[in-house]
C-alpha cells in the first residue's frame, strides 16, 4: 500500500518528500482543488524520480473542459492525473472518464488516469463510487478512488465501512483496476486500511495534525511511512 501525500507549495512538497505519491492540489478550490500548472512543474522538478500527482478538479458534467485540465496537468509534468466526478449519472460519467483518459493517453500513455468518486455522494447527489468502477476499466484509465467531496471533518469510514470499501477494491482489482482511498483519514484508520488494503491511501488532513487548511509536517509524513511498513 503505497501513500498519497497532497501538498498545495512547493514548501508544503519539500515536507511531502517521504510519501510514495506526492498529490498537487488546491485545497482551497475543493476537495480535489486543482492547482495552477507551474505549480505542478516546480514540484515535478523537485521530486524528480517520486511519482508526482495532480488533481484536476471535482468537475462538473463539462467533459472538454476536464479533458483539456487533465492534458494540461499531463503536460505540466503529472503521473498521475486525479478527476472528481461531482455530477450524476452513469452515461454522463463514462463520457467525462472517456474523454480524459483520451486526453492523457493518446500522448501519454504510460501516465495514469485516477478516477474519484465521493464518499458522501448521498448528501451531495453525485455518482456512487460503486458506478464508476466497469466505467473506468472500459476506459482504459488506471485506478477507481474514493474521496470525501465535503470537507467537514467527516471520514470516509463515517460514510463507508470497512466490508464496503474491502468490496469496492476487490471488484476494483476483478476489473484490472487499482484503488485509492482517502477521505479525512487518521492515524487510527491505517490499521483498518492494511486490511482493505488498497493499493494507495491519501491524506492530507492526517499529515497536517487535524486541520487540512493549516501545513502538511514532514514528521507525521514520515510516522505516517513508519506505519505503513
Ligand atoms: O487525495 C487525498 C486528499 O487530499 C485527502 O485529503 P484529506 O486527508 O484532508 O481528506
Amino acid at each position: 500500500m503505497q501513500l498519497l501525500v497532497s501538498p498545495s507549495s512547493i514548501e508544503e512538497a519539500r515536507s511531502s518528500l517521504f510519501a510514495d505519491i506526492i498529490d498537487v492540489k488546491k485545497p482551497s478550490e475543493g476537495s480535489l482543488g486543482a492547482n495552477f500548472p507551474w505549480i505542478i512543474r516546480d514540484i515535478k522538478n523537485l521530486a524528480g524520480k517520486k511519482p508526482v500527482s495532480a488533481a484536476i478538479g471535482d468537475n462538473e458534467y463539462k467533459p472538454g473542459t476536464a479533458a483539456l485540465s487533465a492534458y494540461g496537468a499531463a503536460h505540466a509534468g503529472a503521473d498521475f492525473i486525479k478527476v472528481g466526478l461531482m455530477f450524476d449519472g452513469a452515461d454522463r460519467a463514462r463520457e467525462v472518464i472517456e474523454a480524459v483518459t483520451t486526453a492523457v493517453k493518446r500522448e501519454f500513455p504510460e501516465k495514469y488516469v485516477v478516477i474519484a468518486a465521493y464518499a458522501d455522494f448521498e448528501r451531495m447527489g453525485t455518482i456512487s463510487p460503486f458506478a464508476i468502477g466497469p466505467l473506468v476499466a472500459d476506459a482504459g484509465a488506471d485506478l477507481a478512488m474514493i474521496d470525501t467531496g465535503i470537507k467537514d471533518g467527516k471520514s470516509l469510514f463515517e460514510f463507508m465501512d470497512e466490508e464496503a470499501l474491502t468490496r469496492f477494491t476487490e471488484r476494483n482489482r476483478e476489473l484490472g483496476l487499482r484503488t485509492a482511498l482517502a477521505g479525512s483519514l487518521k492515524f487510527e484508520d491505517l490499521d483498518a486500511l492494511k486490511r482493505i488494503n488498497p493499493e494507495i491511501i491519501g491524506v492530507r488532513g492526517m499529515v497536517c495534525g487535524g486541520d487540512r487548511s493549516t501545513t502538511v509536517r514532514a514528521e507525521l509524513v514520515e510516522k505516517a511511512m513508519m506505519m505503513l511498513r
